[in-house]
């Protein structure tokens, strides 16, 4: 299955990117052409090299159309890596679900029917630095397209933003719900460049929006500055009446 993104953006001055892009400025963060598994077949849980180099498994049913899932949280301390082009598996191997683009027919406001655990698409953007994101960053109440990525690993907290503001692909029209039906899950495959999937959280009926939860929101909202808080439209009975706000970005 090749890497499929048929979408594009109708919207002026933004050029419509697949996957991230990196700045200049971050290149040098990441490890390249990470080593792939040298599974014959099928990737099994403690024979795979990048299963067990993962921080989560999935486990997966009907590879073959659904690319369904479930994720056991072995170790959330560690990143998750689906295998790569460098592993000898195939394409089918379940261990692959965030690498072959957006799902077909996507559209994020009155979706077609989404089964839970399936793959939604990523949020591409550039990868900028957190100097950069500080100055991109609006507080003017226009959109907001940064996303900032938090990932702890032991005692390190690791800090990644992706903006789609300029370059982006269909991820960047998905609004926050305080009650949604998707979830972020922080994924590697051939380097380790964080990759944002967006995967749905619940079965999703025809005609309903594809939201997730921008963040969250307890620990911002005291913190935050409240003349910059946004107010959310989510409508959800659980809304808690502000879009979090990451106050990295204050
Ligand atoms: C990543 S964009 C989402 C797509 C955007 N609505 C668009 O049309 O391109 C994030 C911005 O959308 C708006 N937004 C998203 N979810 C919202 C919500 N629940 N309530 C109010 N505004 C929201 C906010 O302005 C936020 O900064």
């Amino acid at each position: 299955m090749n890497f499929i993104d048929d979408y594009s953006h109708e919207t002026h001055n933004i050029m419509y990117i697949s996957q991230s892009i990196l700045t200049k400025e971050v290149e040098d963060l990441y490890e390249y052409n990470l080593i792939g598994c040298t599974c014959e077949a099928k990737c099994e849980r403690s024979k795979c090299s990048c299963i067990e180099r993962s921080g989560t498994f999935y486990v997966y049913n009907d590879v073959k159309d659904k690319r369904s899932y479930s994720i056991c949280e072995k170790d959330m301390e560690r990143p998750t890596y689906e295998c790569n082009d460098s592993c000898k598996c195939t394409e089918m191997c379940g261990n692959r679900l965030a690498q072959f683009g957006p799902r077909e027919f996507l559209r994020v406001q009155n979706c077609k029917k989404v089964d839970k655990g399936n793959f939604i698409c990523e949020y591409a953007g550039e990868i900028i630095t957190e100097a950069e994101a500080l100055k991109r960053y609006k507080t003017n109440g226009e959109m907001n397209y940064i996303f900032c990525i938090n990932e702890r690993f032991g005692d390190t907290v690791s800090k990644t933003f992706i903006d789609p503001t300029f370059y982006g692909n269909i991820g960047r029209y998905i609004n926050h719900s305080c009650d949604p039906n998707c979830k972020l899950y922080v994924i590697r495959i051939n380097d380790t460049v964080p990759i944002l999937a967006i995967f749905a959280n619940e079965d999703i009926n025809e005609n309903n929006e594809i939201t997730y939860d921008y963040g969250d929101a307890e620990n911002n909202l005291e913190a935050a500055d409240k003349d910059k808080r946004k107010i959310c439209h989510c409508n959800s009975t659980k809304c808690r009446k502000f879009l979090p706000f990451d106050i990295s970005l204050a």
